[in-house]
């Protein structure tokens, strides 16, 4: 090859063929312009209710056109990115950087630590030179049982990582691949099995009994420090060095190093604030620049386990090309998740936000960073600028070279993990992960883009990780509370993107970001549309145009486009059709109770009534019925909550009014008049039958998910309640 050659280390590829959406797109435009005429050149004339209804559907429409125009900018493009690795190794192998994979986790019993563990060696056996490697796993819940299960691990790590080399393992999270390959004649498989099931048995055993027992607490140093009195929320920094991949006697099975792995508990007194993850990260952004300073960070959630050894590789292609990489600070990979049934209940996958709007906002400047399974420069993540000379020479990189002496090391780094430590720095405001905002990570990948960086979204053809979604409606419907709840304070604050990001990333990424910012927004036009045209039929106020009227096709191709449309997105996404039908469910359910909790909250938050909060996802496999209606698709309710108040209420609502409907259709007593009702009657059963599941929940089902009898009657209450105060 010529010395001087250029040959890119990834290629990107802006999506094809987008005639179909520009029709779809313009056509839109048309219908909903209509819409707006019909709504206007028909205001009713006379003074009364009509007309504040009809006002108020007029504002949920404009809303709604708002919001569809503005999810418009997170697809109108596209790019793909494609790797090059065998590029990447001819011209770099012996000078590959280290890097930095920084894990979190925060409760043992809602994160228990042997799934941690599973993702902690699925990213120590990466395809990649051990001793770049450095794990850093940080425990907030600042548990032994948790540091228990981490030295377990780094035992088994000297048999699995000589494993993985000589079988090419996929995905190297022992647990997964032994749950796929369940069965081999090779001794090796055998003796590796052998040794996992038991570091499994004994790691569940000190679960079940709730502590380390003092037989296994000799065996490190380490649980010394628990034994100096460490709860949860009131401890000093614990920083246990348990492989130092620098000692030579650190060795696999075969004699090759390991890679480095850190404990870090930070410190946590009370009264300070510790801000999660988010304080979390910014304890291992400083104490890993002590230990093994790599340029390259990977940060992922504990249930994220690596699905793809080449992964690292793969990311270094984005970060280390010659020409394209000097501005780009991380790369996105997708959440996936491998607990997803078929028809995906609650959408959790977000299918189409991840195949379709990451890639829109790639191409726009940036992808977002969403948390978790990323690569991130180590430079723009601490707060660094982008500037032309940001660009870094990796043949002649200096990380740490000095090997410090372990005890050395603990000490020295372990200041960096106090409490005090960030007092009166720009910790959490201009450097690291920000503070004060439960998405912290859209906050944090937003600054570090507003200073020059851009990023990328990289979706390969095999899931580079896979973590677990949350498994009963309420925990999604908790976790989109935190998100949209986020998210709407971005939109209301300083760092809202049209404003923070004004003059300092492009336009059409500043819209974009919109889209999830105004999730919470969109509640207010939701519960109108799903409680005021019901009411409108019971009182006889019509607020559609009739069928027989040319006005109703707007309507009527809106309605059809945007759906059609949207259909063909979730399939072209992997999705199916009982998915799609599951989605939009969902999306209703999140409009009328996370976002609608997530808007009350963050105004609350701001005249000072409730302080910021971060709930943990669990991810433990909840009881057996449960999770056996999980994987039924059988919608699991079970628990007395308010937001299952609000669903069952509305839906019910929405059943008496067809009722009555259907009793006046039937009996002519009062008749009602079809021609200027069948948009409301349409909308009305599309409500109804869209709650199908939730019905049987309430009515049918006998199992422990099924609908709790306090939400029952309550609810009943109060939609007849407010059927009969709207009929008589
Ligand atoms: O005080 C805390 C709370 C949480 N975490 C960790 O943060 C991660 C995310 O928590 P999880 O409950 O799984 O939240 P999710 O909603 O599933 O996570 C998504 O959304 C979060 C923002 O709301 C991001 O922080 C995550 O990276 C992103 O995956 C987990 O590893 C936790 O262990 C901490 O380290 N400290
Ligand atoms: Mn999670």
């Amino acid at each position: 090859m010529e010395k001087n050659e250029y040959l890119p280390l990834f290629e990107s590829k802006a999506a094809k063929g987008r005639g179909l959406y520009w029709v779809y797109a313009v056509s839109m435009m048309i219908g909903i312009s209509l819409i707006c005429i019909d709504r206007v050149t028909h205001f009713p004339g006379e003074n009364g209710v009509r007309r504040w209804a009809w006002t108020g559907i007029f504002m949920a429409e404009l809303w709604f056109i708002i919001y569809w125009i503005i999810t418009q900018c997170a697809r109108c493009r596209a790019v793909f990115r494609y790797t090059f690795k065998d590029r990447l190794s001819r011209r770099y192998e012996d000078v590959l950087p280290g890097i930095d994979i920084f894990v979190s986790t925060a409760d043992p019993q809602l994160e228990p630590p042997l799934m941690v563990v599973d993702t902690v060696l699925s990213v120590m056996a990466y395809d990649y030179p051990s001793e770049k490697l450095n794990v850093y796993l940080s425990d907030d819940g600042c548990s032994d049982l948790m540091f228990y299960a981490l030295l377990e691990a780094s035992k088994f790590s000297r048999f699995w990582l000589p494993f993985c080399r000589n079988f090419n393992v996929e995905p190297r999270a022992p647990s997964k691949f032994f749950s796929t390959v369940k069965q081999s004649p090779d001794q090796q498989w055998k003796e590796v099995k052998k040794l996992y099931d038991e570091m499994e048995a004994r790691i569940n055993d000190n679960m079940k009994l709730g502590r380390v027992p003092d037989q296994l607490r000799k065996h490190h140093k380490g649980f010394h420090e628990w034994e100096l009195g460490a709860s949860r929320s009131d401890h000093r920094t614990i920083l246990q060095v348990i492989i130092d991949g620098r000692d030579t006697k650190e060795a696999d099975t075969e004699g090759k190093p390991l890679p480095t792995l850190v404990y870090l508990a930070r410190e946590k007194r009370p009264g300070y604030p510790h801000n999660f993850k988010a304080g979390a990260m910014n304890a291992l952004i400083r104490v890993s620049s002590r230990i093994s300073n790599s340029q390259i960070i990977l940060n992922i959630d504990c249930d994220h386990y690596s699905n793809n050894s080449q992964s690292v590789r793969d990311a270094l292609c984005f970060f280390m090309d010659d020409e394209q990489s000097r501005n780009i600070s991380f790369v996105q990979f997708p959440q996936r998740f491998d607990n997803i049934t078929k028809n995906d209940l609650y959408g959790s996958c977000l299918r189409v936000p991840q195949a379709v709007e990451l890639a829109a906002l790639d191409a726009h400047g940036g992808a977002p960073y969403i948390g978790s399974c990323c690569f991130h420069r180590r430079d723009a993540l601490s707060g660094k600028k982008y500037e032309n000379e940001s660009h870094i020479n990796w043949k002649q990189l200096n990380e740490i070279q000095e090997p410090e002496r372990e005890n050395l090391l603990e000490e020295t780094a372990k200041f960096l993990a106090n409490c005090s430590y960030e007092e009166n720095s720009s910790w959490g405001k201009e450097m690291g992960f920000m503070y004060g905002c439960p998405v912290e990570d859209i906050v944090t990948g937003l600054s570090i883009q507003r200073k020059g960086w851009r990023s990328v979204f990289f979706n390969p053809k095999r899931e580079g990780f896979m973590g677990l979604a949350p498994t009963t409606l309420l925990t999604t419907l908790i976790q989109h509370t935190r998100w949209s709840e986020g998210h709407i304070q971005i939109a209301l604050s300083k760092y809202c993107p049209l404003i923070y990001g004004h003059g300092k990333i492009p336009v059409p990424l500043q819209i974009s970001y919109l889209c999830y910012n105004l999730w919470a927004a969109n509640c207010l036009a939701t519960l109108y549309y799903a409680i005021v045209p019901p009411v409108c039929v019971l009182k006889g106020i019509n607020l559609f145009p009739q069928v027989s009227s040319t006005w109703v096709l707007p309507y009527a191709y809106v309605f059809v486009a945007k759906h059609t449309y949207s259909l063909g997105e979730f399939l072209w996404s992997g999705g199916t059709l009982k998915g799609w039908y599951n989605d939009q469910r969902m999306w209703l359910y999140k409009r009328l109770t996370c976002y609608f909790y997530g808007f009350c909250l963050t105004i609350l938050r701001s005249l000072g009534f409730t302080k910021l909060n971060f709930t943990i996802t669990g991810k433990n496999s909840v009881d057996d019925d449960v999770s056996k209606r999980f994987e039924q698709e059988i919608m699991e309710f079970g628990t007395a909550s308010s937001m299952f108040v609000i669903l069952a209420t509305i839906a019910l609502f929405n059943l008496l009014t067809s009722i009555s409907i259907a009793r006046s259709l039937i009996i002519k007593k009062p008749a009602i008049d079809l021609d200027s009702y069948a948009l409301h009657i349409l909308l009305n059963g599309l409500v109804v039958i869209i709650n199908l599941p939730l019905f049987e929940a309430l009515f049918f089902r006998k199992d422990q998910g099924c609908m709790p009898a306090s939400v029952t009657y309550q609810s009943l209450i109060f939609a007849a309640l407010a059927f009969l105060l709207t009929t008589y």
